[in-house]
């Protein structure tokens, strides 16, 4: 195991901000800690980093302990590098100096001669005279990460390194980050609020809720076995709608009986509320079942719907975009699940629909 971090616990000023999270992070892995703001996301780094002493709890690396309560093993000696958001290059050095500012030993020429060869693996073989104000932050970004990669550090810390770049750039550098860290072996965990960068570059997620993650995993699973209401809700798109469960694997509710396997364990005769995401929601001509468009959003290749059943109810359905249905018109639709989130109902949670836009 590289990294451990086992039931830290850290406040500020008395301010809980970490409470008991536990990860683990093997060797060449490259994970994300996503959450929205103020989760403790960047805390965790920083305790990872050195920065943060913990008030319970232990950090290892490679099996030693580096931060517990009366402990804090300083940064400079944890061998390991971060990627900033705002990049944080020397305005003054140029493309390759900043990367062989990442080397502390060897001769200059050497470091410069390494610094050439990470930049050409970032994909920026000519840029190495270059000022850091004559390249674009997805260039700026791709120099701090070769700098950060250079030294061949045990761990590289990623915080929110994207953030700063427009949202088209952000995946297409999100892949190739990924790839550059896989090629050398790289052991990584960057930080963000947006999934779709994180999805993009990381082999595992763990999704943090105030101080605590709720649940580590693949994308995959996130987006289709949520571990509970929280990550159903902050991962993806789709709406929590009433159901009774009938008997094992068979949940009833407005659109018909969902069969499938069950990802909690509910037992029959529980009343919950079903996850339907917009890909579950199937337009089909041919279907007797119907549902009312209230709103549209078009995202070029799909137009997402959020439909009106009978009931009342809202759903979300994601169509081909040449499906282009007027608002109020009547469309046919099916369900198309492979398998059940259910999650028991209790009095303080209730089902969640999506928000009615403003008109
Ligand atoms: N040095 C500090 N002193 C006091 N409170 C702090 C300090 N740093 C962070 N906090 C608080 O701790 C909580 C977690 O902050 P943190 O920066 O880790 O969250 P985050 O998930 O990274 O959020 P964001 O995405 O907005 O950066 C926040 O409520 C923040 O205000």
């Amino acid at each position: 195991m590289l990294l451990e971090l086992q039931n830290i616990h850290l406040a500020y000023h008395r301010q809980p901000v970490l409470k008991g999270l536990t990860m683990h992070l093997t060797h060449g892995q490259i994970a994300c800690l996503l959450g929205p703001s103020g989760c403790g996301k960047t805390t965790v780094l920083r305790v990872i980093a050195g920065f943060e002493s913990v008030d319970a709890g232990e950090v290892r690396l490679d099996n030693r302990v580096v931060s517990h309560r009366a402990f804090t093993l300083p940064p400079e000696h944890r061998d390991i590098r971060i990627v900033f958001q705002d990049y944080a290059l020397f305005p003054h050095l140029d493309a390759r100096d900043n990367v062989a500012f990442g080397l502390r030993e060897g001769r200059r020429r050497e470091r410069r001669a390494r610094a050439e060869e990470m930049l050409a693996a970032v994909g920026l073989a000519d840029a190495g005279r270059a000022q850091p104000h004559e390249l674009s932050g997805g260039q700026q970004q791709r120099v701090a990460l070769a700098r950060a990669l250079v030294s061949r550090p045990r761990l590289i810390l990623m915080d929110e390194p994207f953030s700063n770049l427009d949202v088209e750039l952000r995946e297409r550098l999100g892949i190739e980050v990924r790839a550059v860290l896989k090629e050398f072996g790289a052991t990584a965990l960057m930080v963000t609020h947006d999934q779709q960068e994180a999805f993009a570059v990381a082999d595992e997620v763990g999704v943090m809720h105030e101080g605590r993650l709720q649940q580590w995993d693949r994308p995959y699973n996130l987006y289709h076995r949520p571990a509970n209401r929280f990550v159903a809700d902050f991962v993806g798109q789709g709406v929590l709608i009433p159901g009774r469960v009938t008997a094992p694997g068979k949940v009833e509710i407005e659109l018909g009986r969902l069969e499938g396997r069950l990802i909690s364990e509910v037992s029959p005769g529980t009343d919950v509320d079903v996850l339907l995401r917009p890909d579950d929601v199937i337009h089909d001509d041919d279907s007797d079942m119907t549902a009312e468009v209230r709103y549209k959003v078009f995202r070029g290749a799909e137009i997402l719907y959020t439909l009106r059943l009978d009931s009342g109810v809202r759903v979300l359905a994601l169509v081909p975009s040449h499906h282009n249905h007027r608002i109020g018109e009547q469309i046919g639709i099916r369900l198309d699940t492979e398998h059940i989130v259910a999650f028991p109902r209790n009095g303080s949670e209730g089902a969640w629909c999506p928000t009615e836009p403003a008109a």
